[in-house]
């Protein structure tokens, strides 16, 4: 098991990059994979979640070349086109790969069976499995198909219009790779709008998609043709660093090249509110995704009160939004995050239990947390849980503490961020 210490760091001004965004170089793959003709993805993230997608597509005979860590060639064989894979799909940690796979799987034309570790064993799969099963999809599985193992008979499929419970990009974007290989229209309404980057990326193959607020529609039978993907550095791995400049008063940090798509900047607008000082410039657009720089440094921070909408635009990076809540003043009030609980670990009760080991005062509520704050934040010894996300936002937690905090568990970390101990120990 791995381990990272990490203590107050004097302040710090520094210009960095982050590695490529996690789900867009997961489309890349499934999406260049399923296309005609060849993709080349530019600033891959070589973390283990989408190394996964590889191995997957891989194993269903689309060539996928690494030329470096960073650069991917994929030659895609059409939607109809992948065969029957020998060995079971191993999405090893990842929720994304399982969650969209599902939906190219059950319209294929062959059996396939997918399993992973032993915290995807705990996630829900029903939430897309159920949907798949009203399009037509033969889907079975452990309780009934609601958790991995799972094996998936590929078989035609038929458009819907499904009204999704939940604000999940997975869920969405699952069935709308379902759609395109479907009879008829399917279309998707969202309670609030998650992360878009499958729509992005699908016009960007070529695919018509078509939007309303809170709703997208695909027809069936369209063909994908195979593009340049350049990769923007990874906004839910640059918060961890932008956090960092947070917990060390007189700190400033400059990300530069990484994507500040409206639907995942909500942790912008969260420490914003507590008052931190942000500048966001847009420089480019890399394959249909705005890119651009950020720079923050620390101000007084308050605690905040955050809900609704804004919670999918930031889901991720709650845990380390609670860490820096310990140092705002007053009540930081988290709500309708009751999705937290069914990540890589229930995180409304991981995030709060590390944090109470270090003197944080922390409530977990039903579909959040409050954190009161500001709390000095001791020394100790935390835990993963094998949550890459808890994993690093303990160890910025540390960079608030004299005497220093121990990270058990930072193997987790290789899954989205695999240089961030190297990073955050030359703090
Ligand atoms: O589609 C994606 O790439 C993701 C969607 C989100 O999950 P949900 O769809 O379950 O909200 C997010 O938490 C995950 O890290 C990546
Ligand atoms: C929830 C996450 O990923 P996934 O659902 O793909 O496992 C994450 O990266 O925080």
């Amino acid at each position: 098991m791995s381990a990272i210490r990490t203590s107050r760091p004097k302040p710090f001004d520094l210009t960095l990059r982050v590695p490529g965004d996690k789900s867009i170089s997961h489309r890349s793959v499934m999406l260049g994979s399923i296309a005609h003709g060849v993709t080349e993805v530019e600033g891959f993230l070589p973390g283990a979640d989408c190394l996964s997608t590889i191995d997957c597509f891989r194993k269903m005979g689309v060539s996928i070349e690494r030329t470096s860590e960073t650069f991917v060639r994929v030659t895609g064989r059409g939607i109809q086109g992948l065969q029957e894979p020998k060995l079971p799909l191993d999405v090893g940690n990842s929720g994304t790969t399982i969650r969209l796979m599902l939906g190219i799987l059950a319209g294929s034309s062959f059996f396939s069976t997918v399993v992973g570790d032993e915290s995807i064993a705990r996630r829900p799969m029903g939430r897309v499995v159920e949907p798949l099963r009203k399009m037509g999809a033969h889907i079975d599985g452990r309780e009934d198909g609601r958790f991995t193992p799972l094996a998936v008979r590929g078989t035609s499929l038929e458009g819907i219009s499904y009204e999704s419970p939940v604000a999940s990009a997975q869920v969405k974007s699952c069935l709308l790779l379902a759609g395109l290989q479907a009879d008829g229209v399917t279309t998707i309404q969202e309670p609030t709008l998650s992360r878009d980057h499958t729509e992005r990326m699908l016009t960007a193959f070529g695919a018509m998609v078509e939007r309303e607020p809170n709703r997208v529609s695909v027809h069936g039978g369209q063909s994908l043709v195979g593009t340049r993907v350049r990769v923007p550095g990874d906004i839910s791995s640059a918060a961890f660093l932008l956090a960092a400049a947070l917990m060390v008063p007189g700190s400033r940090i400059t990300i530069e090249d990484v994507g500040i798509n409206p639907t995942r900047t909500g942790i912008l607008d969260a420490f914003r509110m507590m008052g931190a000082e942000l500048e966001v410039e847009q420089t480019d657009v890399w394959c249909h995704e705005p890119v651009g720089r950020i720079t923050i440094s620390a101000g007084e921070l308050k605690g905040i009160e955050i809900g609704g909408e804004l919670i999918p635009r930031l889901i991720d990076e709650i845990p380390v939004l609670a860490v820096v809540a310990t140092q705002a003043k007053g009540e930081t009030v988290i709500r309708d995050a009751a999705e937290l609980k069914v990540k890589e670990t229930n995180r409304i009760a991981t995030t709060a239990r590390e944090l109470r080991k270090l003197g944080a005062q922390v409530e977990e509520t039903e579909d959040g947390l409050i954190i009161f704050g500001p709390t000095p934040l001791s020394g100790g010894t935390c835990h993963s849980h094998g949550d890459h996300r808890i994993g690093m936002a303990m160890a910025i937690a540390g960079l608030a503490s004299d005497s220093g905090v121990y990270v058990e568990g930072t193997e987790a970390i290789k899954v989205s961020f695999p240089e961030f101990s190297s990073l955050i120990q030359q703090l």
